[in-house]
């Protein structure tokens, strides 16, 4: 039985304040980490702060991206070394935003999942098809490709510790979410893809989120699906209440 996570992604948004509020609204109603691993992915100027304020809270903080080298003449990177140090749990890589704005690309995906794994914390790899790709039929030799890619040369026990995201980059931020029959098929081609790379365990204990206009009125029907462990949110993140309804739906 794969525990369920729930991720919200802040991406570029909050000031600290509005970070420190919103620790502070969820942190007494978080459920009890058996039940599900909830994240908050902040900002990296929140992160030093997100992780002292969650102290003694079943809250985890995700960084939403970071460098592949751990330290050195890198001027604005982030080191994935001074995030484990720091106390971050998981790291977002691979998102679609910062595959198209910032040219991040699979052979840097992957350099950064080992990256993280050596600081200590867990990625969380995000794949996804753009619409064109999906109304060509050309969705799971898409998907099949980017996860090969990004696991590339990582362990069984790494991999059975790590979470993808699969998000349609159709449905990010648009309102117009996948189905949760669509969603589920292809987070079941990420599923199939793993246990073609490693083996049937490996694949039964990877989880796989689905991303894209989820909100508190439809994580429901997707975290019903067989193949969907959780559930990686954009804006439906930002209000501690719509995070704490998220959190309730899938306890
Ligand atoms: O990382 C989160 C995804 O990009 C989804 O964003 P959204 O929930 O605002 O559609």
């Amino acid at each position: 039985m794969r525990k369920p996570i729930i991720a919200g992604n802040w991406k570029m948004n909050k000031t600290a304040a509005e970070a420190q509020a919103f620790v502070e609204a969820v942190k007494n109603a978080i459920p009890s980490n058996e039940a599900v691993d909830s994240v908050i992915g902040s900002p990296t100027l929140y992160l030093e702060k997100m992780v002292s304020d969650r102290e003694g809270t079943e809250l985890k903080v995700a960084a939403q991206n970071c460098y592949f080298e751990d330290a050195g003449a890198f001027t604005g990177e982030v080191s994935p070394n001074a995030l484990g140090d720091l106390g971050v749990d998981y790291v977002i890589i691979g998102h679609s935003e910062r595959r198209e704005y910032f040219h991040e690309t699979d052979e840097d995906i992957n350099k950064k999942a080992h990256a993280i794994f050596r600081n200590g914390m867990i990625p969380i790899v995000c794949c996804g098809e753009t619409l064109e790709q999906r109304e060509a039929g050309e969705t799971a030799e898409w998907i099949k490709g980017q996860i090969t890619n990004a696991l590339k040369d990582l362990t069984e026990g790494q991999v059975s510790e790590l979470v993808i995201a699969y998000e349609p980059i159709w449905a990010i931020g648009t309102g117009k979410s996948s189905s949760a029959e669509e969603a589920d098929e292809t987070c079941g081609v990420v599923r199939e893809t793993v246990r073609e790379l490693y083996n049937g365990a490996t694949a039964d204990a990877v989880r796989i989120q689905y991303g894209g206009s989820v909100k508190p009125e439809n994580i429901a029907e997707y975290m019903a699906k067989s193949n969907i462990d959780g559930a990686l949110v954009g804006g439906a993140s930002l209000e501690a209440e719509s995070f704490l309804k998220l959190l309730e739906a899938v306890k």
